[in-house]
């Protein structure tokens, strides 16, 4: 499968203060990808890198080759406009203009294209509408006259009327019941699996990408812990904070995961060594000398001294 998203060593600060550390990932065209990490990790802000949205202090982001890090100006402009990476905010009363009508707001990535017709417009956001599992006729209607659901549900068809090859989803069912996070799920697992459309899931909840995602990125501290095919992470996880998430999450948890309990410490640092090593119950001296990402059976990469083996589990 080839690489849609190259990401190189990229490293975000926000007032010298780094909450990306060296992060590399490759996203594989027609996949779903899922990034999870507890609050603060930088999920967010890897994705706001990714859209042009944060402070890229080090590294590359290339999109199917082009180096988005290096664009500036019209070529900035005119990659915009191409609309082939989407990002789908994460609080989508935020994201929306309350003052528009939802079918303005759909088709404002069209609009800005500036190569169709207003009929067409509309045809497309109809589409996108029903695209989504909803009535075309909501595009009558402002942000505040719908759901949360429906509202989450408007932020995806405006992403999708524009035809992205990469969908970049913040939390997109964190804010949403049981049955509109199903849906709209099955509608990210279809996007995938019908229009081959790239996906990127951020969640800090492993049992929501554990249906749709085919690997999954561990985010800790603003660095990558570990990346890999999902299957393969859930039934035996090699980075102890992956295991301490695993644990957590009683959907997704299996009999030899890391037992909760043995959450210890406080949150990340940059002291130079592992980040996760005060919180870790496997730490050693080894651990003050940050640990690199190394490749592990083939398709999995584990940031850690003590990648743990299977057996290591039981305890
Ligand atoms: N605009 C900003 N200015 C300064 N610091 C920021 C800014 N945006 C994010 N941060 C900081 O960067 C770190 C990572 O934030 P980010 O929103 O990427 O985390 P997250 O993993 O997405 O968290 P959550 O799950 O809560 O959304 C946090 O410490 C946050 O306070």
């Amino acid at each position: 499968m080839s690489t849609l998203l190259d990401i190189q060593d990229l490293s975000v600060e926000y007032d010298r203060h780094r909450v990306l550390d060296g992060v590399s990932l490759a996203v594989r065209t027609g996949e779903i990808l899922g990034i999870i990490g507890e609050t603060g990790s930088g999920k967010t802000t890897l994705a706001r890198a990714v859209a042009g949205l944060a402070p890229v202090h080090g590294g590359r982001i290339a999109f199917d080759g082009t180096d988005l890090t290096a664009l500036r100006g019209r070529a900035r402009r005119a990659w915009r406009r191409t609309g082939a990476l989407q990002y789908v905010f994460q609080d989508p009363l935020r994201a929306l203009d309350p003052q528009h009508t939802v079918g303005t707001i759909v088709g404002e990535g069209l609009a800005v294209a500036g190569r169709q017709r207003p009929a067409e417009i509309a045809t497309r956001v109809s589409d996108a509408l029903t695209r989504v599992g909803l009535d075309p006729a909501l595009a009558a209607r402002r942000p505040g006259e719908i759901s949360g659901g429906q509202r989450q549900r408007v932020l995806l068809a405006r992403a999708l009327a524009v035809e992205p090859r990469l969908l970049l989803c913040d939390e997109p069912v964190s804010a949403l019941d049981a049955s509109n996070r199903n849906h709209v799920l099955r509608l990210l697992a279809g996007l995938r699996d019908t229009a081959g459309v790239t996906v990127v899931v951020i969640s800090h909840d492993l049992s929501s990408l554990a249906g749709i995602a085919d690997r999954v990125a561990v985010l800790y501290g603003g660095r990558l812990a570990e990346h890999g095919p999902i299957g393969d992470v859930l039934a035996a996880p090699r980075h102890p904070y992956t295991a301490l998430l695993v644990a957590s999450a009683p959907s997704v948890r299996r009999e030899r995961a890391v037992p909760a309990a043995r959450l210890r410490g406080t949150g990340p640092g940059y002291d130079g060594g592992c980040n996760y090593s005060a919180r870790c119950p496997f730490a050693t001296a080894a651990c003050a000398t940050a640990p690199a990402l190394s490749t592990v059976d083939g398709d999995r990469a584990v940031a850690c001294h003590h990648a743990l083996a299977d057996l290591e589990f039981t305890s």
